[in-house]
């Protein structure tokens, strides 16, 4: 290996496409490049982009000199730094992934490395074109004040390519010249600087000092709601900007991104950069070459920021550290809270992972003292936490076909009265989940997978919420041809509108979930109307819950908080507690006292004791030693394979296949294969495996050999999901 030849020498590179491994190349000596450089090398008769990669990573199976090819162009970024580079050895080795794979979400801006600083975007003119389709119309009609690629306006206007290349050529979309390498205005870190509590100061002080001095220091920022986090660890991005270093805050939902640029604005005068998926390939061109040549100082991103190249990382902040949608589900299934302590591992600089409800995995690691654990006990200023009652259903009975308690109601018109707010929270999108002829009883179900469709009234649809799949609600049954005989069974979100709308038609209320709050801009109108107190009452599912600061709500209703206990999800309680204590959290932030309903069938269940009784500690200790006592995590480690097939046989068989072939180790245990929960995904048939193994297991290693010996058909998929969160 690396013998100099008369030309170059000998590198090994890993290519963007998961299609084939490393592959080593020969980079001639007029080349200027180096491990981490990003390169051009030739693969068949394409051209691939690659990442020069370390030596003794990969086994030696060194393509013989004569038949090695040589690296075509070095491209000018900066070359992927080493931390970056073990973090991506690390995540592909970890979660049983490939290193392509990973290494793309690390290079995830092609246009990040084209040469020249600017780019064609096209505009709407206002010029009307001579031959007006109603394609082309329709295409004009939803571009208005649209800037983008030609790629990105076609997406837009859900239209083909072409039909926008025609729009240009007929001057009705003109060009413009936008500079994609626009600087970044730096942070200043006193530029507006909070008074902070004693409290606050404590855990500021600690994080600040651990900034300073560098050095990997994982922290739990455990505040109850209300407690100033924000402005807490502020500081510590404060002291971060004062030695030069970058900031990433990871935020576990794009609707939380305004809110959080507007406060960050306000205490270091202007708005950080930002990283999500519905970003413009110039913009994401931007933010890539400034993160990586160091001119973007503070980064406010989705988990997908996690691997951006950072010039000089000093900070990663994981914001609502509990979310579960840092679990990445598809493609490489990473936990970004996971990822991101371990790229302040492999970098050298604390990691802050803050929330009012820490994971249970997260506390546990402070209690046996891995990671350092700094608590805010109560709200900033005069604000307490609210009161919380539970409401039993069995006594206090809603009326028949409605689902608000008498005494919730009462608590409503009350705050109706007094011009206060109120927040209802039901963790189900859509009008119902289930709708069936009352005739035969047809349920309707998706016909790609093990989903009842959910009516949304609002946009007249019945829509599956695994695959996307929707239809026209019919007006008579399928099955038996009956009229007007199709009614809906349970509530979500819309019927609970409908229902508050039935009781004070003079409330003015907004449904808030991922399907009207779906950009930033969504979310940004949506607090505008609370702030501006337009909205008297909010109906929302978990998308509310979190992070929102609304000073004149002083009411929040659970309507369902025996829903997310159902199924025998191993996180189930942990997660219903989080989401309970989290809605909660919204009332009676600010001077006027909040007060919290929890309609239960179920007042005892241990959950529902230790929320009403502010408990916290004593539910989390009883769940951890429920844990430990299952060996589930953090004492034991999961792993699911899903095997799936449009075939179902074909998934039956080798799921079976892939059980038959499993190794006897001790301190592991395969169960299954079993159909999967969701028994049939977007058409395909799905079944499961599920690996549980004592941490002292080398799992990763023994399911590698496992499954790498392993043929699959073709037509089969194997998905392997390393600390699975979803159990479906
Ligand atoms: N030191 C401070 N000076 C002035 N205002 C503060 C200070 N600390 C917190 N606040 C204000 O108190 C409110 C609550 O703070 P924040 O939203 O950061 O709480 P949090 O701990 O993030 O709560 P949650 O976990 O519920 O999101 C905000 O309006 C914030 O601006
Ligand atoms: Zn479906």
């Amino acid at each position: 290996m690396n013998r100099p030849s008369p030309s170059g020498k000998r590198v090994r590179v890993i290519l963007l496409t998961q299609v084939i491994g490393p592959l080593d190349y020969r980079l001639p000596d007029w080349m200027d490049a180096d491990v981490g450089s990003v390169v051009v090398v030739p693969l068949g008769p394409r051209k691939m982009v690659g990442v020069i990669w370390d030596e003794g990573v990969f086994g030696d199976e060194a393509v013989e000199e004569h038949r090695l090819r040589n690296v075509l162009e070095v491209i000018d970024v900066p070359p992927i730094k080493r931390g970056l580079r073990r973090l991506v050895d690390w995540v592909a080795d970890y979660y049983l992934s490939n290193h392509a794979a990973v290494l793309r979400m690390v290079i995830s801006s092609s246009a990040a490395l084209s040469a020249g600083g600017t780019v064609t975007e096209y505009r709407p003119s206002g010029i009307e074109p001579a031959r007006l389709t109603p394609q082309r119309a329709a295409a004009l009609d939803s571009l208005v004040d649209a800037q983008g690629l030609v790629r990105e306006l076609a997406e837009q206007a859900g239209v083909s390519e072409g039909v926008i290349r025609g729009l240009v050529k007929a001057g009705a979309l003109e060009p413009v010249m936008v500079s994609i390498d626009a600087p970044f205005a730096a942070p200043e870190p006193d530029h507006d600087h909070p008074e902070l509590s004693d409290l606050q100061e404590a855990a500021a002080k600690v994080m600040r000092d651990a900034v300073r001095s560098g050095g990997f220091e994982p922290m739990v920022l455990d505040g109850v709601t209300g407690s100033g986090k924000t402005e807490t660890y502020f500081e510590a991005v404060a002291e971060a900007l004062k030695i030069g270093k970058q900031v990433l805050v990871l935020l576990p939902e794009i609707a939380l991104t305004q809110p959080f640029l507007q406060r960050f604005e306000a205490r270091f005068g202007v708005e950080p950069a930002t990283w999500h998926s519905g970003m413009k390939q110039s913009q994401r061109r931007r933010v890539w070459r400034g993160v990586a040549e160091g001119r973007a100082q503070v980064v406010a991103g989705a988990r997908s920021a996690l691997f951006l190249p950072f010039a000089n990382p000093g900070l990663i902040v994981v914001d609502e550290a509990h979310e579960i949608s840092f679990k990445q589900e598809d493609g490489v299934r990473y936990h970004a809270r996971d990822v991101a302590v371990m790229r302040g591992k492999f970098e050298g600089f604390p990691v802050v992972l803050a929330s009012a409800t820490p994971a249970l995995e997260s506390r546990h690691m402070v209690s046996i003292g891995r990671y350092k654990g700094l608590e805010i006990p109560s709200r900033f200023g005069a604000a307490k936490l609210p009161r919380i009652e539970a409401i039993d259903l069995t006594q206090d009975q809603p009326e028949r076909g409605t689902w608000i308690a008498p005494t919730l109601l009462k608590a409503l018109e009350e705050r109706l009265e007094r011009g206060e707010q109120s927040l209802l929270f039901l963790n189900r999108r859509g009008y119902a989940p289930l709708t069936l002829c009352r005739n035969c009883g047809h349920r309707f179900e998706c016909p790609n997978c093990t989903a009842w469709m959910v009516e949304h009234r609002l946009v007249r649809r019945l829509a599956c919420h695994h695959c996307g799949h929707v239809m026209p609600p019919p007006d008579k049954c399928p099955e038996c041809s009956a009229e007007d005989s199709l009614v809906p069974c349970g509530p979500g979100v819309e019927r609970i509108s409908d229902e508050v709308k039935r009781f004070f038609p003079e409330a003015r209320t907004i449904v808030a979930t991922s399907d009207t709050l779906w950009s930033p801009e969504k979310a940004a109108e949506f607090v505008a109307l609370v702030e501006n107190k337009a909205v008297d009452i909010i109906i929302g599912t978990q998308l509310v819950t979190k992070g929102y600061h609304f000073p004149e709500l002083t009411l929040v209703g659970i309507i369902d908080a025996d829903l997310g206990l159902e199924g025998g999800d191993l996180r189930a309680a942990e997660r219903t507690f989080q989401q309970i204590a989290q809605a909660a959290g919204r009332a009676g932030r600010a001077d006027k006292p909040g007060e919290v309903y929890i309609q239960t069938r179920n007042p005892s269940h241990p959950v529902i004791a230790a929320l009403v009784g502010g408990d916290r500690d004593g539910f989390y200790d009883a769940e951890t030693e429920q844990r430990r006592r299952a060996g589930a995590p953090p004492f034991g480690r999961f792993a699911a394979i899903i095997i799936s097939s449009e075939d179902e046989r074909e998934a039956i068989e080798t799921a079976r296949a892939v059980g038959g072939s499993a190794p006897q180790v001790d301190g592991m245990h395969v169960y299954g294969p079993a159909p999967a929960p969701l028994a049939m995904l977007r058409g395909r048939h799905r079944q499961r495996l599920l690996v549980h193994a004592l941490r002292s297991v080398e799992l990763q290693s023994i399911m590698r050999e496992w499954l790498g010996g392993l043929e699959f058909p073709r037509s089969v998929r194997v998905g392997v999901d390393v600390d699975p969160y979803s159990f479906l």
